[in-house]
């Protein structure tokens, strides 16, 4: 047996690797290592049943996932064997098909791929053409489920019966004849044409000897059809998939395609999986209640395999913006009293859609923390980078209308937008491509009937020459002299593209430019001639006896295989980190994005109701278990929150799965007290060594508070926000009738550390209805605070040994904070105690304050803050909107770090990059760009950077050694 294939899998992940079953369905919840499983299997396969790596097909669902199974197997059975694995997302296996076998049904090599803006471009022209009052996006997504189901223009056509489907059934044929003319596939005809080769042509799937696909319960009818035909002529097939996992209802993923498979082959051996390896089992207890609010499912079991850790977090929040900032001082806290065993790229957010980002951007850039954007702002969506792309597609395919439509006249060539509307229309009426018409207008073979000015003839003249030039370029140059990257060169010199960014984004230039840079770099590596010559052998198909398949060629296939797949690459396609140095950064994800992905520390703002459930979902079933795949995705440590205002005139309330009765008891109010008690159970979760006791408590030092209690569990404005309002405006209502400085209403609030027994904490056992659902967690959990607060207690004895004369190493991170949590620190029978418990009027003498050792300084108990703020009397005071709350000066407007890591072609394998998981259409669909330019970059933040990120696979042991 190849090295270790079994050795840490359980019982049950034993026998659904070595069952000698054909068809086998692996079920089970979220990390409960189905991944893992098959990956097993696969080197299994290959190990001990002696399969040929060529014979078998591996379907994931996105890129990330294909490339880190690939590197799991080649742990076990060698990069020459793993490479010859016939694996990839759906689309990337299809196409591989159809480039090399798709003349058996009329399907000529050079075909192009029409990515989703291409698509949607398409159907806005019909649209518009027409007259039609069908709204473009959704008829675009309208026509790729009718693709999905398998079901063709003309079937819908004859389906048709009122006014509104016959005009639907008009766009999609005319989208149809649109795509063949430009000699162009959409995403979902990949697959479709793969089906239709694959019933032509069996023989093209002969060899293979089995087939393994990973989520299948985000599986479409189409890619369901597809499966049946990989594995038409020896049925050998293993499924791993969750039903609690599907969340790609809105791409026709057929979650009873479960049960289907089950009655197509009757003897599928089903296999359930029941321990979690991922998440405490506080976050499990809590998403398994949300999920069980499904009272249609099946129960299931779930075990933990680590201890119950940390209840998850339900926070609430005055605004998006406070939710932000809250986010941020939460990921610093935990970072600081982890003694650092947290870094960045531990933690991410995770976004029902990719639009809620914009105020945790904000924030994380004022910070200065690095992070990643994954799911929604792909690299190649942004315009500087869309725009080469849509060059080398042109010089690649001119035939592509979509993309010379984009790009004729960028930069500006006075080629306005109506004559290339009339130049399109003229085309598509004389049943030629846009480009062979200006073509021929430009070389004076043909008097285009739409008109053309002598301006307009020379722009059109230019741009001709910037792709003739290109494609003379492309044809001059060898596999040995790096055509990419060279053929790139040609046009940014050739187009002034380094000027034309300076013109048209003079604040953003350098983030601009430095997209390119990252571009050209993508595209010396995938110039290698190595990994050129690479890329078109592992990508071949095995030649089947008396079947006529195509080749491809190193010199001439080298920028269509580049940009299949750029074409296709999903935000999830970003680089995997591969030279072991990555940089510390964390995730910000939607959920869709983040689906089979693990982090000790996961944010889920936003939970309110509207964004999850989302206010245009027709399914709450399935946004449920959107929620649950975004909590499953937390190792250790789990937050969940909501900012009670969306904006400044609308009110959000807590989601709906949230709200329910019973739900409050699995969760915290506020970011959990970590002792040091508590940094080795979180060590022990995540497999790594648990930092020393001196440097937790010299990180700790960094903190001004150590506790999760700047805003108020209410959700209102902090405090101190109230107190600069009523100081800025002294004639206005204040905290206590009659006085025009913000005074404590804290009445009890002298209580420090040391004082634990006489104040409540927030603890299970304190808090209200905490004690029904699991009585013995709750024991648990309140015994670790207790626990905690003993230490800190004796933490606080040491350092009150400490001569008051030691320099204060404490930092202040929000602005007067100190100032505030010390005045309620002060020692009884000092100055400033009358006002603590008369509820006084005098605000802290500073002098006071920064005369006291910092250890007395006392942090703010909770529940002395939720009392506090829970006083109607204060509510009406509180001020809706206040002027834009720092957490420090210290680093704003700091920009992220650049970086340089960019999705790159996996050396070994062509289409990679292909996903099978496109991402969900944004919810609010960016503005039209100007210039044809596109997407949502227009408005992006110049800090954008999408990169790679790993997926686990082997747990955080893989992670402990770099440590
Ligand atoms: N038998 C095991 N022993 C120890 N760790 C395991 C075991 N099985 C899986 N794991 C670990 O559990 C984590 C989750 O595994 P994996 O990603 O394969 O789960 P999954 O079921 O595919 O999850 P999801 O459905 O959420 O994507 C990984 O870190 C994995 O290494």
């Amino acid at each position: 047996m190849a090295t270790g294939i079994l050795s840490d899998l359980n019982e049950a992940q034993c026998q659904a690797v070595t069952t000698a079953a054909d068809v086998v369905q692996v079920l089970a919840p979220p990390g409960s290592g189905k991944t893992k499983t098959l990956t097993a299997r696969v080197a299994y396969l290959l190990a001990e049943r002696r399969l040929k790596p060529w014979n078998i097909i591996v379907c994931t669902f996105t890129v990330k996932a294909a490339n880190e199974m690939k590197e799991r197997i080649t742990k076990f059975v060698g990069h020459e064997c793993a490479k010859q694995l016939k694996l990839g997302t759906f689309h990337s296996v299809a196409l591989r098909y159809l480039k090399q076998y798709g003349q058996h049904i009329g399907l000529g090599k050079d075909f192009g791929i029409a990515d989703s803006s291409d698509s949607k471009a398409i159907v806005k022209r019909i649209i518009k053409k027409n007259d039609y009052s069908i709204d473009a996006g959704g008829a675009r997504g309208r026509i790729s489920t009718q693709k999905a189901k398998g079901i063709d223009s003309e079937q819908l056509s004859r389906k048709a019966k009122n006014v509104e489907q016959q005009e639907f059934a008009r766009i999609y044929q005319e989208y149809e004849e649109t795509l063949k003319a430009s000699n162009l596939l959409d995403y979902d005809d990949l697959l479709l044409r793969c089906c239709m080769l694959l019933r032509a042509e069996p023989a093209c799937v002969s060899n293979v000897e089995a087939l393994l696909i990973d989520e299948y319960q985000d599986t479409n009818n189409i890619q369901y059809e597809l499966m049946g035909l990989f594995a038409q002529h020896r049925n050998v097939i293993t499924i791993v998939g969750d039903p609690d996992q599907s969340i790609y209802g809105f791409r026709s993923a057929e979650i009873k395609n479960l049960t289907r498979m089950k009655q197509h082959w009757p003897d599928t051996l089903t296999i359930n999986l029941e321990e979690n390896y991922r998440s405490s089992g506080a976050i499990l207890h809590a998403a398994q209640h949300i999920i069980e609010q499904d009272e249609s499912r099946p129960p299931k079991k779930l075990q933990a395999t680590h201890t119950y850790g940390q209840r998850p977090v339900l926070r609430k929040l005055p605004s998006a913006a406070a939710e932000a900032d809250w986010l941020v001082a939460e990921l610093k806290r935990i970072q600081a009293l982890s003694g650092y065993l947290l870094q960045p790229n531990d933690f991410a957010v995770l976004l029902r859609s990719a639009a809620l980002s914009r105020a945790i951007e904000t924030a994380l850039g004022r910070e200065g923390v690095p992070y990643r954007m994954i799911g929604g702002m792909r690299f190649f969506d942004r315009a500087e980078v869309k725009l080469l792309v849509d060059y080398l597609r042109v010089v690649d395919a001119p035939g592509n209308n979509e993309a010379v439509e984009r790009i004729i006249n960028v930069p500006p060539r006075r080629v306005g937008e109506g004559t290339v509307k009339g130049l399109h229309e003229e085309a598509r009426l004389k049943g030629v491509s846009l480009w062979r018409l200006v073509l021929d207008v430009v070389q004076g073979r043909c008097k285009p009937t739409t008109k053309v000015t002598p301006a307009t003839l020379t722009g059109l003249a230019k741009f001709v020459d910037v792709i003739l030039s290109a494609q003379k370029r492309l044809a001059s140059v060898t596999a040995e002299s790096a055509p990419l990257v060279n053929l790139l060169q040609h046009l940014i010199t050739k187009l002034v593209y380094q000027d034309h960014l300076k013109r048209k984004f003079p604040d953003e230039y350098e983030a601009r430019w430095t997209n390119v840079e990252e571009l050209l770099a993508q595209t010396v590596e995938a110039s290698d001639p190595q990994r050129l010559t690479a890329m078109v052998e592992d990508g071949a198909l095995p030649s089947i006896e008396g079947l006529e398949r195509r080749t491809e060629s190193v010199t001439e296939d080298a920028l269509s295989l580049f940009l299949a797949n750029v074409t296709l690459a999903t935000a999830g396609a970003e680089k995997a980190e591969q030279d072991g140095e990555k940089a510390q950064q964390l995730t910000i994800s939607t959920i869709h994005g983040a689906k089979g992905l693990e982090w000790p520390v996961v944010f889920i703002p936003a939970c309110y109701d509207g964004s999850i459930p989302h206010s245009r979902a027709d399914d709450n079933d399935e946004e449920r278990r959107l929620l649950y795949v975004g909590m499953t995705r937390a190792q250790a440590l789990l937050y969940l929150s909501t900012p009670l205002r969306k904006s400044q005139r609308e009110e959000a309330s807590m989601s709906t799965f949230l709200a329910q009765s019973g739900v409050a008891s699995f969760f915290e109010e506020h970011g959990p007290s970590i002792a040091t008690a508590d940094v080795q159970a979180l060590a022990k979760t995540l497999r790594r060594d648990c930092p020393s006791d001196t440097a937790i408590t010299e990180s700790k030092k960094t903190l001004e508070r150590d506790e999760d209690n700047y805003w108020p569990l209410t959700g209102e404005e902090p405090f101190e926000e109230r107190a600069k309002w009523d100081r800025s405006r002294p004639g206005d209502a204040t905290w206590c009738s009659g006085n025009t400085k913000p005074v404590s209403v804290f009445s009890t609030a002298g209580v420090t550390m040391q004082q634990h027994q006489e104040f409540s904490t927030a603890t299970a056992t304190t808090k209200p209805g905490f004690v029904s659902a699991k009585a013995q967690y709750d024991e648990i959990l309140a015994q670790q605070k207790l626990k905690k607060v003993d230490e800190r207690a004796a933490q606080a004895k040491q350092a009150k040994a400490v001569p008051d004369d030691k320099p204060k190493t404490r930092k202040r991170q929000i602005e007067g904070q100190g100032t505030i949590a010390s005045f309620f620190a002060k020692p009884p029978g000092r100055a400033g105690d009358q006002s603590m418990t008369s509820g006084g009027d005098s605000l802290p003498d500073p002098k006071i304050e920064s005369a006291m050792p910092s250890a007395k300084r006392a942090k703010q108990p909770l529940q002395e803050l939720r009392n506090v703020n829970r006083a109607p009397s204060e509510k009406a005071l509180v001020r809706p909107l206040l002027p834009a709350h720092k957490l420090s000066s210290a680093h704003l407007l700091r920009l992220p770090p650049s970086s340089t890591n960019m999705p790159a072609v996996s050396a070994g394998n062509a289409y990679m990059f292909l996903s099978s998981s496109p991402l969900q259409p944004e919810e609010e669909p960016a503005p039209e760009p100007a210039d044809g330019m596109s997407t949502n970059d227009e408005i992006a933040a110049p800090q954008r950077k999408t990169l790679g990120m790993r997926r686990s696979l082997q747990g955080w042991n893989a992670r402990g050694g770099k440590r």
